[in-house]
Order: C-alpha cells, then structure tokens, then sequence
C-alpha cells in the first residue's frame, strides 16, 4: 500500500494481464454485521481487508463480537445470536458508510430492547454525510436517539430502554441514500416478534443495493417479502441464523477501473478480470453494459470477464446512473477518450459521499483540460482533442474512487497526447476499499521505457546509498534496484537450481530472468527473503565466479534495465548513472569522507556483536576507493551530470528531503 504525498504516474501506452478484485465491500460489510447478529458462527471467505472492513471489524469487537482470522485467509465470526454481551461503547467508523448507517440501526433497536449506551462517530467527512432519513424512521419507532453534532448528521448516540412501536409501517426515505433502508432491513428482523413493515417514501435510488441486501438476509434464513420498491415486509419470527460459510464476491466497482483500462488499453490481448461473473450479487456489473455501448469488447466467462479495446475512439454515451452511483465515476473519466459527449444523469447521490463527486470530478476534469457542464444531479463531459490534454496533479479529497478514476488519464498518449506524468494527490486514499489499487495497476499497465523515471544513486562502500535509495523510493513510491546484491543473488539462485557457476550458458539464462526485488532494506527470490543467505561467505565466492563469466555480465545488465517498471525506480550501485541507465533525468553521486564512512562501518558491524578496528577498517575503505576509482572497467566515477551529495556531516533524513528537492526541480506541476 502507498503511504505517500503523491504519485507521479508516467503515461502509459498499453495494458494486458489478469487480476484478482478484491472482495466486494457493499457484501463484506453485510456479512460482518449479519454474521455478528446472527446465532451460530459463521467463516467468510474473500472478506474485504480495507479501511472499510477494518472500523466495521473494530466495531463488532468493541460490541463484544468475538472474530479470528484462520491460517487460509478466511475469517470466523462468532455470532452473538442478536444479544450484545456491552452495553456500553464508542465506536468510530471512519468513512464507512456501509457501517456506520447499519450499525446506527442495529444498536439504536438493540440499546432501546434491552438498554444500553452506544455512541458512533467518523471522519470530518463522515459528520457531513446525512443520516437524517435514518434517524427519524428509529425515532418514529420509539428509538432514542441524540445528536451529538449537527442534527441529522453523525455523531450520534443511541440510548436505551425505549419502548418500540412495530405495529405500524416503518416510514423511510428512499431518495437520498438507500442505504437507510438497507440499515433497516438488515436490523429489523432482531425485533420481527410481529410482521414489521417498512415503506419507502420518494423514489429510492441504488436499488440493486437493495436486492444485495435481500439476497444476504436470505442467506441468513430472513425471506422479506417486496413489494415493488415500496414495501417490505419482514415476517413475524424472522430470526438471523448463520449459513455456516460464505463466500464474498469480487468488488464490482473496483472492476469498474479494469473495465476501463481494458477498454481503452488492452489492444493486443484482452484484461482479465477475475472474481465476478455475469450473475454477480452486485449491481455494479452492469457498469461493463455501460463500458461496452461506449465501445469495450467484453466476453464473460466462470467468475470472471476479458475485456479489450473495441471501438476508438470511444462513444460518447447518454446514461442514467441510479442504479450504478459508484462504478459511473469511471465512465467520466472514459468519457475524456470519446468522439462525442458523455452525460451521466441520475447522480444527485454523488453530491453526499466521501467527498461531492459532481464538483470534485468537474473541477479535476477541467484541470485536465476537459470541458464540462454540471447540474444539481448531472455531469456533462467533453472528449479532450489530442492538442488540449494538459498535465496536472489531480486532488483526491481523501475519496478512494477519485484517485482510482483518475490514474486512467495516464493513458492519455493513447488519445494522440504528449505523453507527460501525471500526479495523483494522496494516492493512500484508496484503502478505503482497494489498499493495493496500485500495485495491482502497476502490474497490469505498460509504458515506454524512456517514460518511467529512474534515479540513479552511485557511490562508494558505505557511503549510505542503500538506505537514502530505499527512503528516497519509499517516499515516491517507486521500485528499488540494489544492483550490488545481483551477482550474489545469481549465485545463489544458481546453486539451488542446480546450476554449476561455470555453466554460462545456463547461469546466465537463470539470471536474465531472476525474480527478484527488494523493499525494505530486504531482497527477495520470488517469495523468499534471501537477505541473510546472500551474506553468506561462500556466496560471495560464487558471485566473483559467476562475476567472470562475459554472458552473466550480459544478462545482468538486462535484468538491471528490467527494473525499470512502472511508476519509477531508484536505482543503488556504483555504476547506475554512467553504464546502466545512463539517461536517468536524475543522478546522485554520495559519498563521504573515509574517516565517517570507516566509523559507520564500525558502528554497524559492533552493533551486530563483530568485533571490529577502526583503523583497519579505514586503511581497507582507502584501498577499495582507490581500486574502484582506478580499474578499467566501470570505474566508480560520477557521471558527468551527476549532484554531488557528501552526506558526511548530514543526517538521513537531510540527504533524503536533498535528493527529492533536486527531484522536485525536475518536474512540472501546476498546482
Ligand atoms: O449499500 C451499499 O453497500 C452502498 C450503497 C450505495 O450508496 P447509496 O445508497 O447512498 O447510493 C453505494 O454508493 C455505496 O458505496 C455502497
Ligand atoms: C459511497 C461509497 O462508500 P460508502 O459505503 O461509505 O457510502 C463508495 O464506496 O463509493
């Protein structure tokens, strides 16, 4: 997961792959809730792990749920059989919607049966989204309930004993969120002695939310019987009683963003998108109907479907989104690579998510260039001409789906755009729903190799250089290369294929393709944490024997290259910016005086329990210097249009805010 500022993303020219969605969040967060009220214990399978699920999860446990992860992923929830062990708790839901409105349901009818105390609280922006509609339906039942902010909005807290009034229709408003009626529906069947009925008042909006609701609750043996959209009756009776195991679909809104990757990118084979299939649970699988009337090539296949691009340019589309609020975002964004306008109509609901997606979408479109028209319920957006594409550095208002919806304009050279990076403010924000949103586009997204930035970071022995590349690319996001570990690694590598270290020919076809990469100071063989391993003494007698042979020396020198990838690379060694990537738009020769790079060493090697001596160890780092600087091939030598950093007398983080300064002077973006 990126934990950065932002990201620049190069542009990109093409896609292709496959992908595993992760678990669906509407479904997820019905399952917890269900399962935490329900008798009997139930393990879910593909559970969601994001923002959304976590504060749901920390909820249940502070309301006494008790829950455990099992060694094959799933999760196992001990259900309460609809009687909270706490009567007391305060819970905080972040910006989850699809918590915090259920939850509000569930303790105001729990506190006001069998008492109790519960305050629920958010985000800023948690206390700005309405949860009036839901309030008054509880209060009407006779639910206790106190607004500890601004009335309508969260914080709330919800007291009990109250004497609940079922005997007449429940009455709820439809139009600004269905997820009070959902809120509704999953909690009522705690207190179904009699039939109780709910009624929907205005038109209800998001309706296959609804019939994801209905089909959870089925599961959970409560039949609620519909009429149209506007009555529900949950039967005397109802009781929530756990299925056993469950499986979570993929998120249909996350595969929202592959859809349209596939659609404009994937023009040799198609994106492969796997967990979902056409009779998914969740009504955002019609977002692929919508991709493809504006052009997507899609084929269905057994949970899953391979998209690729159709027509192009896309068409423009005319659409009304009710029924698919969050998966549309993505077809804004399509909308910049069409010949014709796209309006979205039906998304009054935009205004009051994680951010107001009318206004924020509007003002980040134009920022690229796009002309667009908005309504109180409607967004109209221009096709961008080749010419007008500008860069920018898009603002994320902390809404997942903004930053999602908006790494797709990287493919603007695909429009006939210069190709120029593109700035995602905040990229951390997707944890909402999809923590590993980039990594996993990153897998999938191909870019020319000239486009993805590299840093080069070169210098002598212990002048620092791994730990500055490592924090340097943690704050940008970007891939690490520690070229120094390669031949090490080849070696090992080679010997536990069973490779001779004199074999070239296959050494050095093990080592063009070695999976390795490194991350945390760390260096990984698939899988595998080799760090340790490579220190080993006999490695380094392989790494000098496989160091000799001319064909390893080529394959390295591939495999180096190959950690050029997607979004960027900062690069460790001694020749990075002169032999390697010797058009990097950044490179950084360090060093530091031999008496301070002798002293680290000794710090180092003491505070590993080795004995050590100063002395000797200086008189070793002049002899190396002197070597490296004088031997013909690749001497250590900065490139000539290196930054020269002596970080002698400068701390970590000092040399880290230096190198991403003369970073920042590189690129242009308006703010
Ligand atoms: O019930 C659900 O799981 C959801 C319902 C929708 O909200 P609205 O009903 O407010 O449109 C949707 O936008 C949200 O992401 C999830
Ligand atoms: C509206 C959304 O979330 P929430 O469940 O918080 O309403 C969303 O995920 O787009």
């Amino acid at each position: 997961m990126l934990k950065i500022a932002h990201l620049d993303l190069p542009p990109l020219q093409g896609a292709a792959g496959t992908l595993r969605l992760p678990g669906s969040k509407s479904i997820s967060n019905r399952l917890l809730l269900l399962a935490a009220l329900a008798e009997g214990e139930t393990r879910i399978e593909h559970l969601l792990e994001a923002d959304d699920t976590a504060v749901m999860l920390d909820a249940l446990r502070a309301l006494g749920c008790a829950w455990h992860r099992n060694a094959d992923g799933s999760l196992t929830v001990q259900g309460l059989g609809g009687h909270l062990p706490v009567s007391q708790a305060d819970c905080f839901l972040g910006n989850a919607g699809t918590a915090m409105r259920p939850l509000a349901a569930a303790l105001a009818l729990l506190a006001a049966r069998d008492g109790g105390h519960y305050v629920l609280r958010g985000v800023p922006r948690m206390h700005e989204r309405p949860i009036r509609d839901l309030v008054d339906a509880l209060r009407e039942l006779g639910c206790r309930i106190e607004d500890l902010g601004q009335p309508g909005y969260p914080p709330l807290a919800l007291r009990g004993p109250a004497s609940l009034q079922l005997n007449q229709p429940v009455r709820v408003r439809g139009d600004v969120s269905s997820q009070f009626l959902t809120a509704l529906l999953l909690t009522l069947p705690l207190v179904a002695q009699q039939d109780v009925v709910i009624e929907v008042e205005g038109e209800l909006i998001s309706k296959p939310y609804i019939e994801i609701t209905l089909a959870l609750l089925d599961r959970f043996g409560v039949r609620v019987q519909r009429e149209a959209w506007r009555r529900f009756t949950i039967p005397a009776g109802s009781r929530l009683r756990s299925p056993g195991r469950l499986q979570v679909e993929g998120d249909a809104s996350a595969a929202s963003y592959f859809i349209a990757l596939g659609a404009l990118a994937a023009t040799e084979a198609p994106l492969v998108i796997e967990g979902i299939g056409r009779n998914a649970l969740q009504g955002d699988v019609r977002f692929a109907d919508a991709a493809a009337a504006m052009g997507a090539q899609i084929e269905w296949r057994d949970h899953a479907l391979a998209v690729r691009r159709g027509r192009w340019p896309l068409r423009g589309i005319e659409l009304d989104c009710v029924a698919i609020p969050d998966a549309a975002m993505t077809l804004a964004v399509m909308a910049l690579f069409a010949d014709s306008p796209t309006r979205l109509t039906g998304i009054a609901s935009w205004r009051v998510k994680e951010t107001d997606r009318i206004a924020a979408m509007a003002t980040e479109l134009r920022k690229l260039g796009a002309t667009v028209q908005e309504g109180a319920d409607w967004l109209e957006v221009h096709p961008l001409r080749a010419e007008d594409w500008r860069t920018a550095a898009i603002h994320t208002y902390d809404d997942h789906r903004m930053a999602m919806c908006f790494s797709l304009a990287a493919l603007h050279p695909l429009a006939g755009a210069t190709p120029q990076a593109l700035r995602i403010l905040d990229p951390g924000c997707v944890a909402k729903t999809f923590p590993d949103y980039f990594e996993t586009l990153f897998d999938l997204v191909q870019a020319r190799s000239e486009d993805i930035p590299v840093l080069c970071i070169d210098g002598p022995t212990a002048s620092g250089k791994g730990t500055l590349t490592e924090r340097v690319a943690e704050r940008l996001g970007y891939h690490v290369l520690e070229s120094g570990a390669l031949y090490r690694a080849t070696a090992l590598a080679a010997r536990a294929a069973g490779i001779a270290w004199t074999d070239e020919a296959r050494v050095a076809s093990m080592a063009r393709s070695l999976a390795l990469h490194f991350s945390g100071g760390r260096c990984y063989l698939e899988d595998e944490d080799i760090t340790d391993a490579l220190r080993a003494e006999e490695i380094g007698l392989g790494a000098s024997a496989v160091a000799a042979l001319p064909a390893v020396r080529a394959a390295l020198h591939e495999l180096q290259l190959s950690f050029r990838r997607v979004p960027g690379l900062v690069a460790d060694g001694r020749d990075m910016g002169t032999a390697i990537f010797p058009a990097a738009p950044l490179k950084v020769f360090l060093t530091a005086s031999a008496e301070k790079r002798a002293e680290r060493r000794y710090k180092q090697l003491i505070s590993k329990g080795f004995s050590a001596n100063m002395e000797g160890l200086l008189r070793d780092l002049e002899a190396r210097d002197l070597q490296d600087k004088t031997r013909s091939s690749s001497p250590l030598v900065p490139a000539q249009d290196a930054f020269l950093l002596d970080n002698s007398d400068l701390s970590i983080d000092a040399s880290v805010e230096q190198v991403l300064q003369w970073w920042a002077q590189k690129q242009a973006f308006p703010a």
